[in-house]
């Protein structure tokens, strides 16, 4: 038996999420190698106090805007540029480049004390991101050199390496966009130069950006793994079930929920096995597991309108849908062929990783 079908034995009422953690780091699972990875831990520690330094002090961070890069979108939609190759890249700017736009637009020069936050390279250039929706379009693309894009279009375009910073940059604008009055009082509330809170004057309450928690799993019988489908998805692609985390659930009480309610099986083990920032809606921390069901256990019921379909997918349609295109184009295929989301998104390295575990047994 492979230790990935040892840990998958964890049952899922007593095995708590967290004996699951700790054994994938004992093992030097994936786990170890994404907390890890490769920088030396001093540059990382003193990029993350800089980084905190920058949220503490509205001064510092002013400074690190005029010599930092910034991102830009357009309400919300991040600015592509295309290149020589046909590949798509993130154009950065500087606060001097980003000035000159807005004034040649005519717009005040103040907009750019908008920018968010949202990281700095090894050498402490500060990242931020901008929206300047409140400049024309088609203007602003001229002036830019490139074209704004709808995000989930965008996470086709890029480069999965350059997707979390936009993301990040575009989830940061959207809190503080969608939080700009005090809950309790009605009253404008106003951002620290960093962007990572915004205070209400008259109440004194803070408000710190917010991510829901959002389970995602891909349920196994051991042979065959079970992928899902809502209307609203493109047509052909099916996904790992998800669903939010009600208030007071744990990580694995929500898992057996949506399992349950989604498609009428209960969950008999769970693996943790990453995590990833999801923008879409709004912000969600999705928690990614694999989880098994007994071989006698295998009827899917689908309950009310949420999903459209459920089905038991074999290796070897897996392996077909990752290779396929996205989305599915082929012609002799037709358009709605099975095809699975993009290789970024936490799904999918669900699956990659359930069928290079079937390939070991
Ligand atoms: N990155 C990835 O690979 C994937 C990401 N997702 C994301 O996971 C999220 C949850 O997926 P679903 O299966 O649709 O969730 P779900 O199964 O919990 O159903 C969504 C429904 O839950 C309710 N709900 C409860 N709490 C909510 C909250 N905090 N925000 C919004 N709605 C809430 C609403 O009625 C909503 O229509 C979505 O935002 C989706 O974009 C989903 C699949 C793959
Ligand atoms: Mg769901």
């Amino acid at each position: 038996m492979t230790v990935f079908r040892w840990l998958c034995a964890l049952p899922v009422d007593r095995g708590e999420m967290f004996t699951v953690f700790t054994m994938r780091r004992m093992l030097g699972l994936h786990f170890g190698s994404h907390f890890l990875g490769a920088r030396s831990c001093s540059s990382y520690v003193s990029k993350m106090r800089y980084l905190m330094r920058l949220k503490e002090d509205d001064k510092a961070c002013q400074e690190a805007l005029h010599s930092g890069t910034i991102l830009l979108y357009h309400k919300l939609a991040p600015l592509l540029r295309k290149t020589e190759t046909g590949a798509y890249e993130l154009p950065v700017f500087q606060a001097p480049d980003v000035s000159g736009i807005l004034d040649k637009l005519g717009k005040d020069k103040e907009l750019l004390n908008n920018s968010v936050l949202i990281g700095c390279s090894d050498t402490h250039v500060a990242q931020f991101s901008l929206d300047v929706g409140a400049v024309e379009q088609a203007a602003a693309e001229g002036l830019c050199g490139g074209v704004f894009v709808d995000l989930r279009k965008a996470f086709f375009l890029l480069q999965n390496s350059d997707v979390p910073l936009v993301t990040q940059g575009q989830a940061l604008l959207r809190w503080h966009q969608t939080h700009g009055y005090c809950s309790a009082t009605g009253r404008p509330t106003h951002s620290n130069q960093a962007g990572s809170q915004r205070v209400c004057h008259s109440s004194g309450i803070i408000y710190y950006p917010q991510m829901a928690p959002v389970v995602i799993v891909l349920v196994s019988d051991g042979k065959r793994c079970l992928l899902a489908r809502q209307s609203t998805f493109p047509r052909g692609m099916y996904s790992a079930l998800s669903g939010f985390c009600d208030m007071g659930e744990t990580v694995q009480e929500t898992l057996r929920r949506e399992v349950a309610e989604e498609v009428g099986l209960e969950l008999d083990s769970v693996l943790y096995s990453r995590s990833q920032h999801w923008p879409l809606p709004q912000s969600s921390l999705m928690i990614g597991c694999h989880g098994t069901v007994t071989s006698g256990n295998t009827q899917i019921s689908l309950r009310g309108s949420e999903l459209e379909d459920a089905r038991w997918f074999t290796l070897h349609e897996i392996q077909e849908a990752l290779k396929r295109k996205i989305p599915a184009r082929d012609k002799k295929e037709g358009p709605s062929a099975f095809w699975v989301p993009p290789s970024y998104a936490i799904a999918n390295q669900l699956i990659q990783e359930w069928a290079g575990q079937q390939l070991k047994l």
